[in-house]
């Protein structure tokens, strides 16, 4: 049987005969995908044929990756690097791929990255790592809260059994549970591995609950609680940690902070305090940094990783101070760093290019490794573009790199 076209298809949803995101059950995904950019831009005006140049596999993406697909949207992707990053995952030269339509960005990152190579690379550890799911159920009143709290202490293992059910490579690490009123939050944390995780950990924690329901009196409100905390400033995450929390540092010697950076050692701790830290604090901030979220959301995009989670990514302090041998010590703890090399957008054909650059696309061995020098990557990342900016502030060239480069 012949396929549908395009038009044919928009005619059909026109007559009420075929629904709009049901399209792929009736022909191709790239003819749907069509289709719904004739009604769109039928509807709307809009000139719709850019969104028509993708290159994934538009049956791919279908119902794994997107709902009601019109197309795909660009982003340029540029590098830096390349910088050694001395991590615990291994150490390697890296060029760091970037997705940003912020102009100078690319830049500085570069720029920092070829400071920090000259003083010999960055050095980077993951020095936490579990992701988070946290459930809320209502119990009778504080009685109630205080058995379950003490049932869960002794049930670990059950919850684990039936946590652990559900997927070949999570494993429960523990549960941790917060008490307000008649409501218990119970967060699980799990090694996921390569994977970011949120949809391991999800599954596995409603396993879980099926447990603790029918062994408590406790009832269960909703499968996220926010304390997990996905997707929202948190200071829980800043404390705690979520998926990877991850430092890199780098010592850069006094003459390349002059010749290379046009400022002193003593400029760039100075703004640090002042900016980053005081003014971090009186603004009521979160994050104690720059722009850690550039480094963060531009890795992201060009890595597949999910975007929305560039706000706990963000969640970053940058430190700077001049050594007793008057170099320049800079660096950056990121707390909350959620990444992945399998799963989510990570198999689409441009992410995955990214992944290559990196040389670390899908499972490591062993596995976590590759989700790992990934997080030590974007940190390293991060850290060569805190040294930049902060540096063109102590040189006072940010506006006129911006104006030469970013308009
Ligand atoms: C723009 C620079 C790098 C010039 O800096 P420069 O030192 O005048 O440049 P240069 O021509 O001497 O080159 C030095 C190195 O920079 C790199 N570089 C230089 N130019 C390029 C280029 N076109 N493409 C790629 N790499 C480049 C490259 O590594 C080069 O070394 P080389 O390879 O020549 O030996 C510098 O002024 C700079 O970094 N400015 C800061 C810009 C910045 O960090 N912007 C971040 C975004 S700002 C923002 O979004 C957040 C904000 C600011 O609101 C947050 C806050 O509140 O703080
Ligand atoms: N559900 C939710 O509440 C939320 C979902 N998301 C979305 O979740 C997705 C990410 O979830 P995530 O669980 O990471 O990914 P996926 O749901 O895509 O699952 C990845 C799967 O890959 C398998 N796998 C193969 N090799 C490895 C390896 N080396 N390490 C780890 N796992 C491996 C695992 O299977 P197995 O488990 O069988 O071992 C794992 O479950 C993103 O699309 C994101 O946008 C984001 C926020 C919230």
């Amino acid at each position: 049987m012949s396929q549908p076209t395009p038009a044919d298809l928009a005619a059909r949803v026109r007559d009420g005969d075929l629904r709009f995101h049901e399209l792929e059950d009736h022909a191709d995904a790239d003819a749907a995908a069509a289709a719904r950019r004739l009604l769109v831009a039928e509807a709307t005006d809009a000139d719709l044929d850019p969104l028509g140049e993708y290159a994934f596999d538009a049956a791919a993406v279908h119902g794994s990756n997107i709902e009601n697909t019109l197309g795909g949207v660009q982003v340029p992707v540029g590098v830096a690097g390349p910088v050694t990053v001395d991590g615990g995952a291994g150490t390697a030269e890296r060029y760091l791929p970037l997705a940003t339509t912020e102009g100078a960005l690319v830049a500085s990152i570069n720029r920092g990255c070829s400071v920090v190579e000259d003083a010999g690379g960055a050095t980077a550890r993951v020095t936490k790592s579990g992701m988070t799911r946290a459930p809320v159920f209502q119990v009778a009143g504080v009685a109630e809260a205080e058995a379950l709290v003490a049932w869960l202490r002794d049930n670990v293992p059950a919850l684990r059994e039936a946590a652990e059910s559900t997927t070949s490579h999570g494993e429960l690490l523990d549960v941790t549970p917060y008490v307000v009123g008649n409501n218990v939050f119970c967060r699980f944390r799990y090694d996921t591995k390569d994977a970011m995780g949120m949809n391991m950990a999800t599954i596995a924690t409603r396993e879980a609950c099926d447990v603790i329901e029918a062994e408590t009196d406790a009832s269960l409100v909703a499968l996220s609680g926010n304390l997990c905390s996905d997707k929202k400033p948190a200071a829980i995450n800043a404390v705690e940690g979520r998926g990877r929390s991850v430092v890199a540092d780098a010592t850069v010697p006094r003459e390349t902070v002059e010749e290379r950076l046009h400022t002193t050692p003593e400029a760039i701790a100075e703004i640090n305090t002042r900016k980053n830290l005081v003014g971090s604090a009186k603004a009521g901030a979160l994050g104690f940094n720059a722009h850690v979220a550039n480094a963060v959301a531009a890795m992201f995009l060009a890595t597949g990783q999910d975007e929305a989670q560039v706000v706990e990514g963000a969640n970053a302090i940058t430190t700077a101070e001049t050594t007793a041998d008057g170099d320049l010590y800079v660096s950056v703890s990121l707390a909350s760093l959620e990444v992945g090399t399998v799963g989510g957008g990570t198999k689409l054909p441009t992410q995955q290019a990214s992944l290559e650059i990196l040389g670390v696309a899908g499972g490591g061995d062993p596995a976590g490794s590759n989700a790992d020098a990934l997080a030590e990557s974007i940190a390293v990342c991060a850290l060569a573009g805190e040294l930049s900016l902060l540096a063109a502030l102590g040189s006072r060239h940010l506006s006129s790199a911006h104006a030469e480069l970013g308009r």
